[in-house]
């Protein structure tokens, strides 16, 4: 089983990579963002509950966020692997995921980070945001907001997965093909 971390900041592009990377390598790709939006959209308990989070930009707390995303992980269980994109975001729901994948006998492959500047990702999500929809991409405070949670939060993930030796990073600007590639590269050589 390969399990793959795809990890970056809000904007950083996990989402368009994912949909390359779950065909070439089998994977079954799980978006706890699209995951959320698909729970608000139906009027789901869980969907009322994230809505003015998500909108806010922060968070949804991690037993909520852990609860929905092994819900998923059991409803796929002959998954050739796993590809996770937007989980996890905190210490808690790492440790949380290697629990879910220690309880499978299975664990994480490798996390790959996207890297790329903050004041470009934000411009792409005010674009996005012009298109797709979601509020938390429309205004730039939300964003900001966003970002601040990824620092505190999400950011100490790259020391946690560099202490197991897990961690890649990747350079995030180019074109959606070159950066496949460059994906692809890290997960070929694992
Ligand atoms: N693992 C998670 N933990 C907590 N909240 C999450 C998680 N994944 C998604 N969310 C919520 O859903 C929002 C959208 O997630 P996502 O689509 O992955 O967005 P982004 O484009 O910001 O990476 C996040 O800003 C957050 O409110």
């Amino acid at each position: 089983m390969i399990n793959i971390v795809l990890f970056g900041k809000p904007g950083a592009g996990k989402g368009t990579q994912a949909e390359f990377l779950k065909e070439k390598y089998n994977l079954v790709h799980l978006s706890t963002g699209d995951i959320f939006r698909h729970n608000i959209k139906n009027g789901t308990e869980l969907g009322k509950t994230a809505k003015a989070i998500i909108d806010r930009g922060d968070l949804v707390p991690d037993e909520i966020t852990t609860n929905m995303l092994k819900d998923a992980v059991d409803q796929n269980p002959n998954a050739n692997g796993f590809l996770f994109d937007g989980y996890p975001r905190t210490i808690a729901q790492a440790e949380a995921l290697d629990q879910i994948l220690a309880d499978k006998n299975s664990s994480n492959t490798a996390t790959i980070a996207l890297e790329a500047d903050d004041e470009i990702l934000v411009q792409r999500l005010l674009e996005r945001g012009k298109t797709s929809g979601r509020a938390d991409d429309q205004d730039e405070e939300k964003i900001r907001n966003r970002y601040q949670e990824y620092n505190e939060k999400t950011a100490p993930l790259i020391d946690y997965y560099t202490a197991q030796g897990k961690f890649h990073a990747v350079n995030g600007i180019g074109s959606i093909a070159e950066i496949t590639e460059r994906l692809s590269n890290v997960i070929d050589n694992l």
